[in-house]
């Protein structure tokens, strides 16, 4: 059975919310939504309300890769998109069959270096699955006091059997598999209806020229700071402040520090590309504010870029590569060293660790508290 313990998900480390060494006192008052990846529900925590994010055990599930990223521009973005696409069908193909996604060896994507890097499907989860994914991200952006970039976070519960009846009960389709650890992530609640692709938000939000430089600016420094956020559209910013990191890589992390298929200018361009959507697509902010134009000004967009005249003549492949460098930040290249001349002291003044290569990264956290389990759990047997 798949081991999806938080010991298990590398640094950085969130918190686990603060109950004050109480036990855990959930009152679910209302579901506020569902994602792919997630149910969200406001809940009542020791007398305050939160938002509690609930993610589901798969990865991926049937028919969710529908994103932005899908309408890369150019082919050599789309290629390195496919071998995540070959992933993803395969945790499809199992969920169809209704079982908990696993990786064995057989079916893994035609990529060795995938194969590499993970020996077990115990040491995939904290990469593939929305849970470990938000903690990472919240924990990158505690770290180094970036907090204010997305929603507030206060960090990780694990669910206890009382609240797996309630999820049985409510959140049925779901793989609430009892016998595996449920956790969820503790967030701020938003309170002024947040609504999903409503263009009225889109107004609200992109209102100001302040919350747009915020919303670029921020995603620069999480790309600064290694976090990728992979799923980026109106619905998942609020006021500037990014919201859902289900999908998010944080450094160091095999698909954005390995180098092969994912690496090179594939992540962090996504990110900008899904940007750049959201105010030259179809349904974005210019489609629908054509006298507005201000994200032309802030986003390395290529018919922006194009009009420029330093860039007449250019090829689209060129203006791709300075569009791709106009974000300064790259998940791939991130280094503690670097992030602290940026950003400054991380919060946690005992930190040594630098930049570790992914694969030593893995080395060093698959073994022991997975091996520590299984070994209790064999000797049980
Ligand atoms: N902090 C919050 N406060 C209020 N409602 C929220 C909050 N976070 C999420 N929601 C609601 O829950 C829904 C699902 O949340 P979220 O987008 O984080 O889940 P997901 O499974 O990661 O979604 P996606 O399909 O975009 O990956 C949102 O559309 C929104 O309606």
């Amino acid at each position: 059975m798949l081991e999806c313990d938080v010991a298990c998900i590398p640094e950085p480390k969130l918190h686990p919310f603060d109950t004050g060494g109480a036990p855990l006192e959930i009152d679910f008052i209302k579901k506020l939504g569902e994602g792919i990846h997630s149910h969200v529900w406001k809940a009542r925590i020791h007398g305050k309300i939160y938002a509690l994010k609930l993610a589901e055990l798969a990865a991926y599930r049937h028919g969710s890769w529908r994103s932005r990223s899908l309408s890369f521009h150019s082919e050599r973005w789309r290629q390195s998109e496919f071998s995540i696409i070959s992933v993803l069908l395969i945790h499809r193909a199992r969920l169809l069959t209704g079982s908990c996604p696993q990786f064995t060896d057989e079916q893994d994507p035609g990529d060795p270096s995938f194969r590499e890097m993970f020996g077990s499907e115990d040491a995939r989860w904290p990469y593939i699955h929305a849970f470990p994914n938000e903690y990472r991200a919240f924990a990158r952006l505690k770290e180094f006091g970036q907090e204010h970039l997305a929603v507030a976070c206060y960090g990780w519960i694990e669910l206890d059997e009382s609240h797996y009846d309630f999820m049985d009960r409510h959140i049925s389709k779901y793989a609430w598999h009892r016998g595996r650890k449920r956790y969820a992530i503790v967030k701020e609640l938003l309170d002024f209806g947040y609504t999903r692709c409503c263009h009225e938000e889109i107004r609200r939000v992109f209102a100001s020229l302040k919350l747009v430089k915020r919303t670029f600016q921020g995603l620069k420094t999480m790309h600064n700071l290694g976090i990728f956020v992979g799923d980026i559209k109106e619905d998942n910013i609020s006021e500037g402040k990014y919201v859902d990191f289900s999908r998010s890589w944080t450094a160091p992390h095999p698909y954005t520090a390995n180098p092969g298929k994912l690496s090179g200018e594939g992540p962090p361009s996504w990110d900008a590309d899904n940007l750049e959507e959201m105010v030259h697509g179809e349904d974005g902010w210019n489609a629908f504010f054509p006298a507005e134009k201000i994200w032309d000004r802030l986003l390395p967009s290529l018919e922006y870029l194009a009009k420029l005249r330093s860039s007449k003549g250019l090829s689209e492949g060129q203006i791709q590569g300075r569009c791709y460098n106009a974000w300064s930040g790259h998940p791939e290249d991130f280094t503690y060293q670097k992030a602290r001349k940026l950003f400054g002291q991380v919060t946690d003044p005992g930190r040594k660790s630098e930049h570790l290569k992914t694969t030593e990264y893995i080395e060093r956290w698959k073994c022991e508290a997975c091996e520590r389990r299984r070994e209790m759990q064999r000797a049980k047997r």
